[in-house]
Parts: C-alpha cells; sequence; structure tokens
C-alpha cells in the first residue's frame, strides 16, 4: 500500500487538487467555516468525486500534527519519489536545463521556501541526497504554497555521482559557499546549469564542494557570516534568471 500524509495549507491543498488529483483520498474541513476559499477547494474535490467530511477544530489539528491548516486538510497518497532515471529524462526534455542542488537541507520550512524559489525562477528540478535531506513533508507543502506538488524533487543515493553525471551531460554546476573569492555576480551562468547550496549548519559538504565546477559567494556587507539557505538559493536562481533573460 502507497504511504499516505495529511496535507494542510489553502495552496497546497488547491496545488495538488488541480495536478494530481487521483492521490486525494479525502478532505477534511472545518465544521462551520464558510468562506469562498474553502467552497472553492471544496467544488473541486467533488469534481473528482474526492468525499468530504466535516469536523471540529481539535479533530483537524489531530490530524494534521498541526494548529496551522486553515480549516481544511486534505488525506492524499503519497507519490512515488523521483530518482536519478526521472533526473535523465528531464535533463533530456529541456533545453538549457536550470537545475537546484540542495546538499541536505533538512529544515522542513527551508525545503518549502527553497521548492518555492525554485518554482518561481523555473528550476526544472531539485536535486537532494536521498538519506540526508527531509522530503516533501506536511511543513514543506504548506510553506512552499503549492511549489512542492509541481516541482520535481528527485532523491540520489550518491549525490557526488550525480554530479559528475550532470557534468558529463553538459551541466555546469556552481556552488555557493560564503568564503569563495568569486563573487556570485561575476560569474557565468547563462548555460545549462545547476547551482549547488550547502545544508543549515555544515554548508556543502566535502565531495559535493570538490564536484563543483566553480564556487561563488553572495557579497555580505554586514556582521553576520551567512545568509539562510533558501533566502542564498533566491538570490543565486534570481542571478540566473536575469542572465539568462
Ligand atoms: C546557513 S548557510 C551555511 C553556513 C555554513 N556555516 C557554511 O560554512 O557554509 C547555508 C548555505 O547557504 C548558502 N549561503 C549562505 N550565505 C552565503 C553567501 N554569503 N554566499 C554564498 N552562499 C551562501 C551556502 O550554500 C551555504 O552552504
Amino acid at each position: 500500500m502507497s504511504k499516505q500524509q495529511w496535507v494542510f495549507g489553502l495552496h497546497a491543498i488547491q496545488a495538488i487538487l488541480e495536478r494530481q488529483p487521483e492521490q486525494v483520498i479525502e478532505l477534511w474541513c472545518l465544521k462551520g467555516r464558510q468562506d469562498e476559499r474553502v467552497n472553492q477547494l471544496i467544488d473541486l474535490a467533488s469534481q473528482f468525486g474526492i468525499p468530504m467530511q466535516q469536523a471540529a477544530r481539535k479533530t483537524l489539528d489531530d490530524k494534521a500534527g498541526s494548529s496551522q491548516h486553515q480549516g481544511v486538510i486534505a488525506r492524499i497518497k503519497e507519490a512515488k519519489p523521483l530518482n536519478e532515471n526521472d533526473l535523465d529524462l528531464i535533463i533530456k526534455q529541456t533545453d538549457k536545463p536550470l537545475l537546484l542542488i540542495l546538499d541536505g537541507v533538512t529544515d522542513p520550512h527551508n525545503l518549502g521556501a527553497c521548492l518555492r524559489n525554485a518554482d518561481a525562477a523555473g528550476v526544472a528540478a531539485v536535486i537532494v541526497p536521498k538519506d540526508k535531506s527531509v522530503g516533501i513533508t506536511p511543513t514543506v507543502r504548506k510553506v512552499a504554497v503549492g511549489a512542492a506538488e509541481v516541482v520535481p524533487l528527485v532523491a540520489v543515493t550518491n549525490l557526488a555521482r550525480t554530479m559528475r553525471h550532470l557534468q558529463q551531460q553538459g551541466v555546469w554546476i556552481v556552488g555557493a559557499a560564503g568564503e569563495a573569492d568569486c563573487d556570485l555576480y561575476q560569474a557565468d551562468l547563462k548555460g545549462p546549469l545547476a547551482i549547488a547550496m550547502g545544508a543549515e549548519g555544515k554548508g556543502l559538504r566535502r565531495l559535493s564542494r570538490e564536484s563543483c565546477d566553480t564556487l561563488v559567494s553572495i557579497p555580505m556587507l554586514g556582521s553576520v557570516s551567512s545568509l539562510n539557505v533558501s533566502v542564498a538559493t533566491g538570490i543565486c536562481l534570481f542571478e540566473a534568471l536575469r542572465q539568462r533573460r
């Protein structure tokens, strides 16, 4: 049997109803809550014959494991995670791909925010090491406001090997590291590209760092030594987008 998950957040539920309705098993709404946004979701669910139940807030809180559900939650079948073979297909289908590598991001808020940035910047796939990263949890979906249902997340067994494989296919890998001498704004980000970001505490692991074609830093003028990974991801992706337009 496929794994199941409770999803919350109006954007996340709307995205999954629109894109993968076959994954939605049931919808639960807060008893007495009547507003246009929730009614829209109920209408959408009923178009696909998805059952809907009403319940008190405590029931929804308990099922979602959070009180941040905005009065509607959905139980879904989790999709099969994408792997190295899927990545090959994605690259073949994309002219001049822009990819994002997250080397072991473990905070669901950061992964959700990175997926949101990735979607906005037109990233073809986000690549993560399978055993070192947070997966698509309900919090990731909520924070990603619909991007977790759209941006392919590819979990690979050996990140350094995948990076070499990308390079063999002509993808230039730029790692973001605060101590790098080369400034992000001087790097050429116009061709087939993967931007590699490090994890919250440790940054890029040694092997991942050594597997990059070049390392770049985002100028820091104040007293703190690094940016949050999702902020740094947004800056790097949108510099790439600016250069590629
Ligand atoms: C919170 S930082 C990790 C800090 C870690 N102590 C380190 O030494 O890299 C998470 C990731 O965001 C990116 N990042 C943060 N600030 C950056 C900067 N000023 N320049 C380039 N990348 C940065 C890097 O990829 C980094 O690994």
